[in-house]
């Protein structure tokens, strides 16, 4: 196993830098353009307050699709479990986040599962709150809390640009109006969502959510318990079978703990009892994963043995040059 450090992260960077040239830039987000193509960055925090980091920008991003796990926590805590999988399912759907064939195939009175764009419209349409406004100061003061960042805020571009380029969002909140699974007004929904959307976070408040996550649900200042555990068990075992769209199988199998991308380029890793991990590398593939980010994850659990579901001596005999 390799030791964790800001060198050995360096070094985990530069190896997983080249995958960036299989991805694509997200250029409908302001600010992202070629020039960002090979960014790549990683923060870690272990549950017992190290923190590593290696990279050389310190760029906030817009959360992107990371949003879903927050919004999936308020939900939990305002509606329970049984009354959050009524109106979205749990299982993992294969096919792309954004896909609205699927949201008529599965069960019409529900999307698949929280981590797609049809599911996290539904479960923002269950946050409570008198209004969008409301709504929105509730996701923010968790946020806040969770990453014990009071300066988080959201970016009105982001947001607009969100708006503008929402046809297709628009298309799964209408539908879903249409069979009743919604349980807010469509366009209310959609307003929390491109905001949630909208927030912008560095790599350390990506790896604070994750640790969050990691880390019993624990403010992190005053050890106040935020959130029950059993919550922070659902949405682990979502990111887990969810949480990368449909490679979420591969990430299961290659990293072997929940992740969840946003398509900014950022993934949140969280490995219980251990540590949170931020990866910000803006060129995405097909589905939405950031390439060198997927790629450094990989490499994240294979060095340092992060797998939950167990070590692969086999690998680490072959990374050390034995057999
Ligand atoms: N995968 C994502 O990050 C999706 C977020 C994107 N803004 C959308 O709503 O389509």
């Amino acid at each position: 196993m390799k030791e964790l450090t800001n060198d050995y992260l360096e070094e985990a960077i530069e190896d997983s830098r080249p995958y960036a040239a299989s991805g694509k830039v997200n250029l409908s987000l302001p600010g992202y353009d070629e020039t960002i193509k090979d960014d790549l960055r990683v923060s870690i925090i272990t549950t017992n307050g190290s923190c590593f980091s290696a990279g050389n920008n310190n760029r906030y991003i817009p959360m992107q699709s990371t949003s879903k796990i927050i919004g999936l926590m308020l939900a939990l805590q305002d509606f329970g479990k049984n009354r959050v999988f009524q109106t979205v399912g749990m299982e993992p759907m294969g096919d792309f986040f954004n896909s609205i064939s699927q949201l008529e195939s599965y069960d019409t009175s529900k999307p698949f599962n929280p981590m797609i764009n049809a599911g996290a419209i539904a479960v923002s349409a269950l946050i409570k709150g008198k209004n969008v406004e409301n709504r929105f100061n509730r996701y923010m003061d968790f946020l806040r809390k969770i990453t014990n960042n009071d300066h988080l805020k959201m970016s009105k571009e982001v947001y607009e640009a969100e708006k503008s380029n929402g046809a297709r969002n628009r298309s799964l909140a209408y539908f879903m109006q249409s069979t009743g699974t919604l349980v807010a007004d469509a366009e209310e929904a959609l307003d929390l969502y491109f905001r949630m959307n909208s927030v912008m976070m560095c790599c350390h408040d990506f790896a604070r959510v994750g640790l969050f996550l990691a880390k019993g649900g624990l403010d992190l200042e005053t050890d106040e318990k935020l959130i029950p555990s059993h919550h922070l068990r659902t949405v682990k075992a979502i990111m887990m079978s969810s949480g990368m769209y449909n490679s979420s199988g591969h990430y299961a199998v290659e990293a072997g703990f929940p992740c969840k991308s946003g398509v900014s380029g950022s993934i949140i890793g969280s490995i219980p009892g251990r540590m949170g991990i931020g990866v910000i590398g803006p060129a995405i593939d097909e589905k939405g994963n950031s390439t060198a980010g997927g790629a450094l994850i990989k490499k994240l659990s294979q060095d340092l043995e992060l797998n939950m579901f167990g070590v692969d001596y086999t690998d680490r005999r072959r990374a050390d040059g034995v057999g």
